[in-house]
């Protein structure tokens, strides 16, 4: 076959999915338009094709089904939470949702046996004509799409689980009842443990020397440089004048909310740690006084250092104890890094519990890991009472991965030694485009009106990466120039064969996005894991092999918390990992077996003919596109009209298609 020949098909196979592309949005739209109910049954879009010398022969003839995809999802499960932020796009053929996930198809490898009996395939990886494009063919891992929810709150591995499948809906948050007098009610442990992975994800910055530098800038002038010039500037007054003393009393607001909250984390080591030296002091007095006697002499001489009566001493020790008891459990981060809950925690001791400790010292080292490698310094506050000052975690939050039950981290690359002994993974803020496969080109980008500047696509709003500027709010943790600091996110060890898996820290309300699915953009990988993207323009690849963030690691789940929407942001396409609700301590998973690529059935019609055609050097004449439900019945029949695809004589005549539905 010839290259223009092979050109040729190419070009009528993108057609043909371009059409049924095109064509389905609106198949669908009239089906709800009519009533049907397409959430209630699975839809069905079969692909197939029929040989003409069969079709010659009368209506009995062969039909070959190329693959089978469920629609279902596309059409109910994704609308109710994408409705307030996503709007279709015109480069989603359902709708606007998610981009594929792609995986070798699984046609490349079919016998036309198998083919014959139409079963349901895998993704296609895409054509796309990028520079220098080679077939590089990388090792593939399976994925086994038989996750489910189990029923328990906390598994063997300390992750959180659903009760049951139906919670996993996509409705909006239900806004939970406010306690009468939320600042007299106890804390729980879940607000406690929110509490600390609030604060360590937040942007404070606990080091000793915030708070030495606020105290030498007042020291040394008697109050603040910073307050100092701001008022110079006041008395100029004009417009410019009075931002600037804005923008320095909000630095000035800030180092010393900082300073102040790094004294708060200094105040309760000293005063955990105070317990500890009080309990020694007994346990010396022990050796020559009863218990009793030694604890009430250790109390007076307490008593004398702080001038407090007993009762005074004694109402702080109870909470000190609690303190105390937290960092035995839990470890220093688990104590500095408190949120303001800490001493209702500790003084209505609702929850001081065996269980309560032992949840605790299971998160010891996932609070280390994210403290140590987000807040480097924080240790030094521990060099108050002499304590261990050296990190234990170094370098990026994802090079190490979290255990089960108070185990202590591992490097992430040993969790890939079983396949690759050289395994490394640079983490990426950005995707990156592959030069030799784009060169200067970045495939992501769309074709859109900016005489206007940029605006969103979904809320139409203008978007800017100057805050000042921006007003589109649709994902505003990752766009918009207001960007919130780390995500929330640890990479965990599954004990059920999945190797690692994403744990999610903080809670993800529906709708909000938990990340962008960040890699190398690519072309040509196949039998490999890679997200397919498309604009109107390009099919791309995002690999996240070797490079990327996070979102390398979310598993797949038949039940997922989260799914994959697309969105433009200042004109090139991103991909975004929106939560359909996920909640504290759950693994965070997405749906990428059949709902993935379900979604763009242009892309896997595309290649599914190519390869079918090329394979097995068939001559067609009709390709038909079902859908279906248990009720109803519907057949979507795109007729090429006098198409003569004639391979077998290396005779290649096309002519122009319709589509009648
Ligand atoms: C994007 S990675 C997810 C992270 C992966 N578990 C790891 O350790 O790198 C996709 C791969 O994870 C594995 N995987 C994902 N979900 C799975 C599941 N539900 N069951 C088994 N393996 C799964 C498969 O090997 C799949 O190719």
């Amino acid at each position: 076959m010839s290259t223009h020949d092979l050109a040729e098909l190419e070009r009528l196979a993108l057609e043909l999915a371009a059409r049924v592309g095109d064509q389905l949005p609106a198949v669908i739209l009239q089906l709800l338009k009519d009533g049907v109910d397409l959430s209630s049954e699975p839809l069905q879009l079969d692909c197939s094709l029929r040989r003409l010398d069969d079709a010659l022969q009368g209506p009995s003839n062969q039909i070959y089904r190329l693959a089978s995809v469920g629609l279902e999802e596309t059409t109910s499960r994704g609308s109710p939470v994408v409705a307030s932020n996503v709007q279709p796009t015109l480069n989603s053929p359902i709708g606007g949702h998610s981009p594929i996930r792609s995986r070798a198809s699984p046609l490349l490898q079919r016998s036309p046996d198998e083919l014959l009996e139409g079963a349901t395939t895998g993704l296609a990886t895409p054509t796309a004509s990028p520079v220098g494009q080679e077939n590089r063919v990388a090792k593939s891992r399976k994925a086994n799409t038989g996750l489910r929810v189990s029923t328990s709150s906390f598994d063997e591995d300390g992750i959180i689980t659903r009760q049951s499948s139906n919670e996993r809906s996509v409705s909006l948050p239900r806004k939970k009842r406010l306690p009468d007098n939320p600042a007299l009610q106890p804390s729980t442990l879940d607000k406690y443990i929110g509490g600390v992975w609030d604060s360590i994800y937040s942007s404070i910055k606990l080091d000793p020397t915030e708070v030495i530098e606020q105290w030498q800038a007042i020291e040394s002038s008697g109050q603040p440089r910073l307050l100092i010039d701001t008022e110079r500037e006041m008395a100029v007054h004009h417009e410019s004048a009075v931002q600037g003393v804005f923008g320095r009393m909000s630095i000035l607001t800030r180092k010393v909310s900082q300073a102040s909250r790094t004294c708060r984390s200094l105040e309760v080591i000293v005063q955990a740690h105070w317990v500890r030296c009080f309990e020694d002091r007994v346990a010396d007095l022990g050796t020559s006084l009863t218990r009793e006697k030694a604890k009430k002499q250790t109390i007076a001489e307490a008593c004398l250092n702080f001038s407090w009566s007993e009762k005074e001493l004694r109402n702080k020790m109870a909470i000190w104890k609690g303190y105390h008891d937290i960092m035995e459990s839990g470890g220093w981060a688990a104590l500095v890094f408190a949120g303001a809950g800490l001493y209702r925690f500790c003084k209505y001791r609702v929850s001081f519990t065996e269980e309560t400790f032992a949840t605790l010292q299971m998160l010891r080292h996932r609070f280390e890991v994210a403290a140590d490698t987000l807040h480097p310094r924080w240790r030094q506050l521990l060099g108050i009472i002499g304590g261990p000052t050296e990190r234990k975690y170094n370098g990026h939050p994802h090079d190490h991965v979290v255990c089960g039950a108070s185990n202590e981290a591992i490097p992430l690359p040993i969790t890939y030694h079983q396949w690759d002994k050289h395994f490394a993974y640079e983490h990426l803020d950005e995707s990156m485009i592959d030069e030799e496969v784009w060169g200067e080109y970045d495939p992501r980008l769309v074709t859109m009106d900016t005489s206007d500047g940029h605006k969103c696509q979904q809320c139409h709003e203008p978007q800017s990466d100057d805050p000042r500027d921006n007003r589109c709010q649709c994902y505003p943790n990752l766009y918009g120039g207001t960007k919130a600091g780390a995500t929330p996110v640890q990479v965990y060890r599954t004990s059920n064969g999945k190797n690692n898996g994403l744990l999610a820290c903080c809670a993800f309300e529906p709708g909000s996005a938990v990340g962008e699915f960040v890699g190398q953009i690519t072309s040509g990988l196949q039998n490999i894991d890679v997200m397919v993207g498309q604009t109107d323009k390009a099919v791309y690849q995002i690999w996240q092999g070797r490079k990327g963030n996070f979102t390398r690691f979310v598993n797949h789940s038949c039940q997922p918390n989260s799914q994959y929407e697309r969105f433009v942001w200042l004109g090139t396409q991103r991909i975004v990992l929106m939560s359909m609700g996920i909640e504290a301590g759950e693994e965070i998973t997405v749906d990428y077996s059949e709902s993935y690529w379900k979604v763009s059935v242009f892309c896997f019609l595309e290649r599914a003919l190519l390869t079918f055609l090329l394979d097995y050097r068939i001559w067609t004449k009709s390709v038909f596109v079902d859908t279906r439900s248990a009720d109803i019945e519907m057949e979507i029949e795109i007729v090429i009209c006098s198409v003569q695809l004639l391979i077998a004589n290396d005779n290649l005549v096309t002519s122009k298609s319709s589509i009648n539905t």
